[in-house]
This record gives structure tokens, sequence and C-alpha cells, in this order.
């Protein structure tokens, strides 16, 4: 499906290298003071072309084609369209026919019998920027209600040390390789009381939208993994008067938000277009060897991290508007 959210819905359009992409946002509230501005800087921080990214030269100013009158929302389908303009698609010819490993090229065959190969047509990273125009919507929304998100790269290639990143991914390039990395998450000013109970967990929406980013190979909330390894003593959040002692929990707990901070991370595998020689087959079988040349990223776990704030946006933006439907406190019961 190409439609995410539930009572905030969001459909992209587009290919990496067809004319533009896009989305359309579907039941953003009225009266939500939104103009090109609110988008373009969310934008501006996932586009191609900067020092550690893709040098593919896109702009990617975004229009506002519909649902804005005098600077507000008017509660009609907000349409946003982002023109591609540096696509190069020559530079795919050579693989019109065979499946780059670890791409998606393979699996869009088998599922669609056809496929649009340049640039991995929807399945490119470049569909992430429709979402990241839609995921500003909804911070305009939530910016209203006090939620804030904000992001960070905590890890390349094992790596924790920031000043190191550079190097790391300048290494791998250098090789003709590419590295993975892990990004951060988080937002703050969530009331207490947002999400479901059970299948529509907040925890369970949180991690389907962050998995839903090409590229997204593991979701923590909170202490994640680690988690298992620790004493219910020690993973714990205990509580005084005042409120939370820690936030293992990572901000959520049975599904519902606690008032805490949510914490998210997100494994990025290392880009799969890579330049090193490896093995694959064409779309006959036959065995063959591919060095795949062109302008990738060589971590996208940087370019990663506006997508996954606004992935995050617009699952509590959701979650916002689905509280309001049904009534519900999203005050807490002890006046937090
Ligand atoms: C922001 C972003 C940028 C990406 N850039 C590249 C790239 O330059 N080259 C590439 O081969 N894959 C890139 N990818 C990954 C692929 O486009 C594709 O999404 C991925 O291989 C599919 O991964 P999946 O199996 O996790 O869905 C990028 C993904 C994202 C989210
Ligand atoms: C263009 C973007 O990233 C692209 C993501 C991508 C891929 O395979 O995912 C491959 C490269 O594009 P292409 O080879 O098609 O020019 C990246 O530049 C973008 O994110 O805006």
């Amino acid at each position: 499906m190409n439609t995410f959210g539930r009572f905030f819905r969001v459909t992209t359009f587009g290919e990496s290298h067809g004319p533009a992409i896009g989305a359309v946002v579907d039941g953003c509230p009225s009266g939500v003071p939104l103009s090109v501005a609110d988008i373009q800087p969310l934008l501006d921080r996932r586009k191609p072309g900067g020092p550690l990214s893709s040098p593919r030269a896109e702009a990617d100013e975004v229009e506002i084609l519909s649902g804005v009158f005098e600077g507000l929302t008017t509660g009609t389908p907000i349409a946003l369209l982002i023109r591609n303009r540096d696509v190069r698609s020559g530079d795919y010819d050579a693989l019109r026919d065979i499946f780059r490993p670890g791409h998606a090229d393979y699996s869009y065959l088998m599922k669609y019998g056809r496929r649009d190969h340049r640039g991995g047509g929807r399945s490119s990273g470049r569909e992430t920027a429709a979402r990241v125009a839609a995921g500003a919507v909804a911070m305009a929304v939530l910016g209203g209600a006090g939620i804030s998100i904000a992001g960070s790269v905590r890890e390349v290639h094992g790596v924790s040390d920031p000043e190191r990143f550079e190097d790391e991914v300048r290494a791998a390039q250098a090789r003709g390789d590419s590295v993975g990395g892990i990004a951060e998450v988080r937002a703050a000013g969530v009331p207490a009381g947002l999400g479901s109970p059970v299948f529509d967990k907040l925890d369970a929406a949180i991690a389907g939208a962050m998995m839903g980013i090409g590229a997204v190979k593991g979701v923590e909330i909170g202490e994640g993994f680690g988690a298992a390894r620790l004493s219910g003593s020690e993973n714990n959040d205990e509580m005084d008067a005042a409120g939370f002692l820690s936030n293992h929990a990572g901000g959520i707990l049975g599904g519902i938000s606690t008032g805490q901070e949510i914490v998210v991370r997100l494994a990025v595998k290392p880009t799969p277009s890579i330049a090193l020689p490896q093995r694959t087959v064409d779309v006959r079988g036959e065995e063959r060897e591919i060095s795949i040349g062109g302008r990738h990223d060589p971590c996208i776990a940087f370019r990663l991290v506006p997508v996954a704030e606004a992935m995050l946006a617009l699952v509590l933006v959701d979650a916002l508007l689905e509280g309001r439907a049904y009534g519900r406190s999203v005050a807490g019961q002890m006046g937090r």
C-alpha cells in the first residue's frame, strides 16, 4: 500500500527518475498555519548533495498545490509536489536486466513482473522526500500541541565517536564500499495517554513506521534489545511524587505514552549500490559480475534522520487525532 495512517493519512507517489514525486495528506485539521517555509527546512536537511551523501543535485523545492488558503490549512487534502531535476537516467542503462545485490531490483520484479530500473524507481530512497514533506505538515500540528521531534546519528560502522564518523565514511568510499549506522529520534512534550493498548500499540505503530523506511533493518524503543540483558530492578522505571526516575521504557508503557520523552533507535543497513565487484545474476538467470557506478550515498544513516523524524511525527499526529476522535483523556490520571 502507498498510504500511511488512519486519521492523518498520507499517500506518497512518484519514482526517483520520473517527472516528480509527492504526497497527499488527508485528515489534517483546519486552521493550522502552514506555508512552504514550514516544510522546506526539513526537506533541505534530507536532500542529496551534502558532503557525506549522493552528489545528485536536487533542490527538493516543495510546491503546495491544495489544502491551504491564506496561510491556514482548510481541512481538505493537502497535495505536495517535488519535481525531479537531476535524474541522469543513463547511469542505469547497464542495470536494466541485472539485479543489484542488496537493493530491491529482484524482489520488485518478482512481485510486479516489470519494474522501473532507473534508480530503483519507487524503491529509491528518493521516495522519502515525499514523506518528509508530509511529516513537516504533521510537525506543524504537533508544534501547536507542544510536541517537538529531533534526531541524530549515534553510530557509524560500529563507531560511536561523532568525530570519527566522517573518516569511517570516507574510508569506505575510498574502498568502493559503503557503511551502515544507527540513527536515533526523540519526541519531547508528548502527553501521557497517547496510543492504543493492544494491536495498535504506540510502539508497534512506531516500529512499523520506521521499518517502512528503506534500509531500516531494526528498531528499538527505549532500552530495546538491551532490556533482554537486564534484570527487572535495572530495567524498571521507578517513580516518586515528581514522576519517573529513569526512562528505560523510552516513553511508552503498555502501548500508551507515559509523558516521558519517546526514544527510538534505528539500525540502518549499508548502502547496497557499491563500486566493489560483486556476484549476481541477470533476468535470464545468467551469472554476472557487477560493479555499480553512479551517485550513491556512502552511508544512508545521515540522510535518514529527517525521514525518521517525519515518520515519528506522522505516528504521533495520528495518535493525537485518534485520542481526540475517541474523546480520550490525554492528560493522565495524576495531573501530569
Ligand atoms: C534516504 C535514503 C537514501 C538512500 N540512498 C541510497 C543510495 O544512494 N543508493 C542505494 O543503493 N540505496 C539507497 N537507499 C536504499 C535503497 O533505496 C532501498 O530503500 C533499500 O535498498 C531497500 O531496503 P530495504 O530492504 O530495507 O527495504 C537509500 C535509502 C534511503 C532511505
Ligand atoms: C536522489 C536521492 O537519493 C538517491 C537514492 C538512491 C537509491 O537507490 O535509493 C540512489 C541515488 O539516486 P540515483 O542513482 O537514482 O540518482 C541517490 O541519489 C534522494 O534521496 O533524493
